[in-house]
């Protein structure tokens, strides 16, 4: 397969809407310490599409909560549009992520019960606001399920409750949004569905998206795809194929270690 032809962030002005500066998370303490991530200095560009890939354990999630204020790096800095989130109390770094970051996980985390525009304004309403009913359809129509407001999600194909999951992650017009294997439990068809829109949304709309991926066909939808290997960063393809990211994949896993 060939890779997915656009111009990563050409119409943009290209501001950083996420800076990694020296990143290290190192878990547990004195014999016992795994350093997951180890001084790692990254930026993804407002209106881009960046992968991230790397051999098991390479410490892809944990880059993943760290730039999204999920989980607080053990040292070094990092920054959301001008943000420094290591400077905010646990308040105020609640509210950040509520309010201007978006997720999407493998698993969808639908409310079985609730209809998808219902699923959908959940997160506002549990922060205590009201979203429109405009708004909720506005997102809904941006994922294609215009038609699927009133379905539940035991009503709706495996894609389509990934798009209610990702309308639920845009409804707060997120400035980045995350995907933590988005793609990870679709079959491949309904996968290309759902990275079609995540790479539309980038260039239709600019939106920014960082997603952590296994599959080198998921990644050749990104700009950008940046491999790690033991917690550090070890080299990125721009705008590249899936057969050159799976043969980039093949070389690392096979690096002893
Ligand atoms: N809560 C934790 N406590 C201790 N060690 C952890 C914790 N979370 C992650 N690690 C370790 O940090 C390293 C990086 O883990 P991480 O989950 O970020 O890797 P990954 O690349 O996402 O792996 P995978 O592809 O298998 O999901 C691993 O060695 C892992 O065992």
């Amino acid at each position: 397969m060939g890779g997915h032809m656009h111009e990563p962030g050409n119409r943009r002005s290209n501001g950083e809407a996420i800076q990694l500066r020296s990143v290290s998370r190192r878990y547990g303490s004195g014999h016992s310490t795994v350093t997951a991530l180890d001084q790692v200095s990254l930026s993804f560009s407002q209106g881009t599409f960046t992968a991230v890939m790397g051999p098991s354990g390479s410490g892809k999630s944990t880059l993943l909560q760290c730039a999204a204020g999920l989980d607080r790096p053990t040292s070094g800095a990092v920054t959301v549009g001008g943000t420094e989130l290591t400077r905010l109390n646990e308040t105020e770094l609640t509210l950040l992520r509520r309010e201007r970051i978006g997720f999407v996980f493998q698993a969808f985390n639908l409310m079985p019960c609730l209809t998808a525009e219902q699923n959908v304004a959940l997160p506002l309403r549990l922060a205590g606001r009201r979203p429109t009913r405009a708004r909720v359809r506005e997102v809904l129509e941006q994922v294609g399920l215009g038609g699927h407001a009133r379905h539940r999600p035991t009503e709706m194909s495996g894609g389509q409750q990934q798009r209610v999951a990702l309308a639920r992650a845009l409804i707060t017009r997120p400035e980045v949004l995350f995907g933590d294997e988005p793609t990870g439990a679709l079959d491949s068809q309904t996968s290309r569905e759902v990275l079609k829109l995540l790479r539309s949304m980038v260039d239709s709309e600019e939106h920014t998206v960082v997603m952590v991926t296994h599959d080198p066909v998921a990644a050749s939808y990104a700009d950008r795809v940046v491999f790690l290997v033991d917690g550090g960063v070890n080299g990125e393809l721009i705008g590249a194929s899936a057969d050159a990211i799976a043969a980039r994949m093949t070389r690392l896993e096979a690096a002893p270690c």
